[in-house]
């Protein structure tokens, strides 16, 4: 088998198999798999939940009240525990950890993108294993990746990853959420996340984890549109790890795209929150899907919020339905003032241009 590099998230359901806190001899096994498979050459990546169960554990503070402040120590003081308990286990094997703990705002330029990308690249080559999380201490709703499903696409994304494995207590997608449909059935492979699939995700009912299965679609369809495969699995099947990377069916398999998005539009699609919307008419919605043109002027519609030029903004069809993500060459204000215009109307219109189109196809994620 080649050598891959492979992200191995593991929801807070896993570490802590449903309990209040972490599953330190199951924490055991999945190491002793990485470590088998780093050994064997490939590379692995660790995205772990687990902060905020973990400081709850720690502290034992009975009746702590359930703010944010209170949420944000949990996860200082679990962070560090989690941390230690990684680094313990991945030493019994001689491996090195790093831990990065990243929020959207270090990934929304491409700048500092690029340089956390620099990070990944580097520990990898040293072969020490990162260690993934949300900074939860510091972040706030606002600059928030905001659930770990999504978090591990973006570290696939920054790992150049083959293969992204989300490991939950679910043994994958079923055809409806198995804890309240006795009858759902696991669906095996999915070679498209259709809005027909993302339907049958629903959110997460246990109160341990963020999202359910609705953000591990989303984290999904960002990694197979990059060309990373991705398997939803059981984190308490018998030697998961082991028997996904050799191809064994089991879970969910997302089939990758055979054309991956190019690097910088792998980043628009996954790197920073929109900063606001367009809404095209039926003709640039042709012109932007179909024949991979970029965007004119004259086929917008709408603007919504605020947003200024160089910013990731979305675009959506005349059926408010949100159809690709791109940086805007013109602010909101310059894009309400030259919507419907001819592009030879702009300077004319504004005093001044940065070109013809709005957002150029280089700049245009299409869905
Ligand atoms: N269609 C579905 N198939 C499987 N699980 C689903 C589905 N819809 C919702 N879920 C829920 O998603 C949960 C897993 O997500 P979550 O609780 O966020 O776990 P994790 O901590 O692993 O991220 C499952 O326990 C399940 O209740
Ligand atoms: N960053 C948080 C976990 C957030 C999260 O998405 O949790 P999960 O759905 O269990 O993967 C923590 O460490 O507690």
């Amino acid at each position: 088998m080649s050598k891959q590099t492979i992200v191995v998230k593991l929801g807070t359901s896993v570490l802590t198999a449903g309990t209040s806190k972490l599953d330190r001899a199951h924490m055991v096994e999945l190491v002793r798999q990485c470590a088998a498979l780093h050994k064997a050459g490939h590379q692995v990546i660790i995205v772990t939940s687990g902060a905020v169960a973990a400081g709850r554990e720690h502290l034992a503070i009975p009746n702590l009240a359930t703010t944010v402040a209170n949420k944000q120590m949990l996860a200082a003081v679990g962070q560090s525990q989690l941390l230690l308990t990684w680094e313990n286990l991945f030493n019994i094997y001689d491996l090195h950890v790093g831990q990065m703990l990243l929020t959207r705002a270090d990934l929304d330029d491409r700048e500092r993108f690029l340089n956390a990308r620099d990070t990944m690249r580097a520990l990898l080559k040293h072969r020490i294993i990162p260690i993934v999380n949300e900074n939860d201490a510091v972040a706030t709703s606002e600059i928030k990746v905001g659930d770990n499903d999504n978090l591990s696409a973006l570290a696939a994304i920054l790992g150049e990853a083959n293969l992204l494995l989300l490991l939950t207590d679910q043994s994958g997608l079923f055809t409806a959420d198995p804890r309240n449909n006795p009858d759902a059935k696991l669906i095996s492979q999915v070679s498209e996340i259709t809005d027909e699939i993302k339907a049958l995700a629903g959110d997460s009912i246990s109160g341990l984890g963020t999202g359910g299965m609705a953000t591990k679609l989303q984290a999904a369809d960002i990694a197979t549109r990059a060309g990373i495969e991705v398997v939803i699995a059981a984190g308490q099947e018998d030697l998961v790890i082991k028997r996904v990377v050799e191809g064994e069916a089991i879970g969910t398999r997302f089939l990758s795209k055979k054309t991956p998005l190019e690097h910088r539009k792998q980043w628009i699609l996954a790197g920073p929150p929109p900063a606001g919307q367009i809404a095209i008419d039926e003709g640039a919605q042709r012109a932007v899907v179909e024949k991979s043109s970029s965007l004119l002027p004259k086929g917008i519609s709408h603007v919504y919020g605020e947003f200024s030029r160089g910013e990731v903004i979305l675009v959506q069809d005349s059926n408010s339905r949100v159809i690709a993500r791109g940086i805007t060459r013109y602010s909101s204000a310059e894009i309400q003032a030259i919507k419907g215009l001819h592009s030879d109307q702009i300077e004319a219109t504004l005093g001044y241009a940065y070109g013809s189109v709005a957002i150029h196809r280089d700049d245009l994620v299409t869905f």
